[in-house]
């Protein structure tokens, strides 16, 4: 295949030689005392889908079959691990009247009530992930809306596009349901069965309600029962008196609970004072919970007030956070639906648009984790995020060569292999939705 910015060989075993890797997606082999920005020099030996070897640039065998990158950047193919892939592009037919967070949930409920059928919602999912991989992506993790029934039919949709998609996309689900629920056990001991029989997370959106702990504690002791891990919305509102985060953490000790933990939004956390932030942000680090921040979709919701210019961007304390040890990563969150107008599961405008709202550079240093081995890691799934010896060369080759040039456009050209070979990148067209938008 052939790009303007390189020519790939036709061969089994090749060369990519003077790619720019960013040293954090790097497993090993690599010194990089030499880095600049976090970047560093290599050649890369791609042999029979994998790789064979990560190398000091200008290193690698002259008579294999190579490419010159011309200090192109290589990197992993990304994780994306907090989407809604059940919600996605139903924007056309449903759109948010006032781009708030109350106007997206009474419109998504409509809508899910009115049209959420196994073909349409297996349909837009579809089309989502077609998106989403050619865009360089290889692990997501959805939420899936499971009040009833909407859960019997989201997760034997999602169960049989985790079996079509395997090998190209991974694909995780955590159950999203609001917490008022949890005390109807009819509805959550079928909630578990259905999360048994698949695979899936608990999840859920917590609520300041009097009886927070016990609800919780109810949470934990399913998760323990059944082995459950946990991926919970929290805290999504710039209302400082909300702050569940803490209690999570105190409720994950309390219960000794041993699984994962993802707490994703925390956008609260910003509004509270610094004492009460640092308190929570300790508990959140001694719990060991996972943060997932999403930027772009929070930065559109929160402070949205009709007449009135935000104030607020909507993210969580991400610097504080990490500084304090905690996993911290972004995602999408929702595409073309009533929470985010706009969005197309590409880990780059994620990225790009992570930095500058959450202003995670200088230094860039370590910034490329966000959305490849931090939240693969998050996930469990090591296997993905990063450039490793052995592994599959499942790789996006840009033709930006430094940190300024790659956030600077948005890459269309970029090169995606799965198992050393080009993919191709079309996307799919959104006329092919037409038939699912009538009202
Ligand atoms: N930000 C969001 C909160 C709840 N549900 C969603 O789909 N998105």
């Amino acid at each position: 295949m052939s790009k303007a910015f390189v020519t790939l060989p036709q061969a089994d075993r090749f060369a990519l030689i003077n790619a720019t890797l960013a040293g954090i997606t790097v497993e090993d082999g690599l010194p990089s005392s030499q880095a600049r920005e976090g970047l560093v020099q290599a050649d890369l030996i791609i042999a029979g889908g994998k790789i064979e070897a990560i190398l000091a640039a200008g290193t690698a065998p002259a008579d294999l079959p190579a490419a010159d990158l011309s200090n192109a950047m290589v990197w992993p193919t990304f994780t994306d691990m907090h989407t809604h892939l059940d919600k996605g592009h139903i924007w056309p037919r449903k759109p948010n009247p006032t781009g708030d967070f109350m106007g997206a949930l009474s419109t998504v409920k409509a809508d899910r009530e009115a049209r959420w059928t196994a073909e349409d919602v297996a349909t837009r999912m579809d089309f989502s992930l077609r998106c989403a991989y050619a865009h360089g992506t290889s692990l997501i993790r959805t939420h899936l809306d499971s009040s009833p029934p909407q859960h019997r039919i989201s997760y034997e949709v999602f169960a049989d596009m985790r079996e079509k998609w395997a090998g190209r996309i991974d694909l995780q689900a955590a159950a999203l349901f609001a917490f008022e629920e949890i005390t109807d056990e009819a509805f959550f001991t079928d909630l578990l069965q259905v999360l048994k029989t698949h695979g899936g997370i608990l999840g859920g959106v917590t609520l300041p309600l009097a009886d927070l702990d016990h609800r919780l504690d109810l949470l934990f002791r399913a998760a323990n029962d059944h082995g459950l891990d946990i991926d919970l919305h929290v805290d999504e509102t710039q209302d400082a008196s909300v702050l569940t985060l803490k209690s999570i953490a105190e409720a994950k000790l309390r219960n000794g609970f041993e699984g994962s933990v993802v707490v994703g939004h925390c956008c609260s956390l910003t509004q509270q004072a610094d004492d009460v932030a640092k308190a929570t942000i300790e508990k959140v680090a001694e719990a060991k919970l996972a943060v997932v921040s999403l930027p772009m979709c929070n930065m559109y919701l929160q402070d949205r007030h009709a007449g009135r210019t935000p104030r607020q961007r909507g993210v969580t304390l991400f610097h504080e956070l990490t500084a304090a040890g905690v996993q911290t990563a972004v995602a999408s969150d929702n595409t073309r639906d009533p929470f985010y107008a706009y969005g197309d599961l590409d880990c780059v405008e994620v990225l790009r648009e992570a930095v500058r709202i959450v202003h995670l550079d200088h230094p860039l240093d370590e910034t490329a984790r966000i959305v490849t081995r931090t939240p693969a890691d998050i996930l469990g799934r090591p296997d993905h995020g990063r450039i490793a010896t052995r592994a599959k060369a499942d790789l996006v080759l840009f033709s930006a060569r430094s940190w300024s040039e790659l956030l600077s456009r948005p890459q269309a050209d970029r090169i995606v292999l799965r198992s050393g070979q080009a993919i191709d990148t079309t996307l799919p067209s959104y006329r092919e939705l037409d038939p699912l938008m009538e009202s």
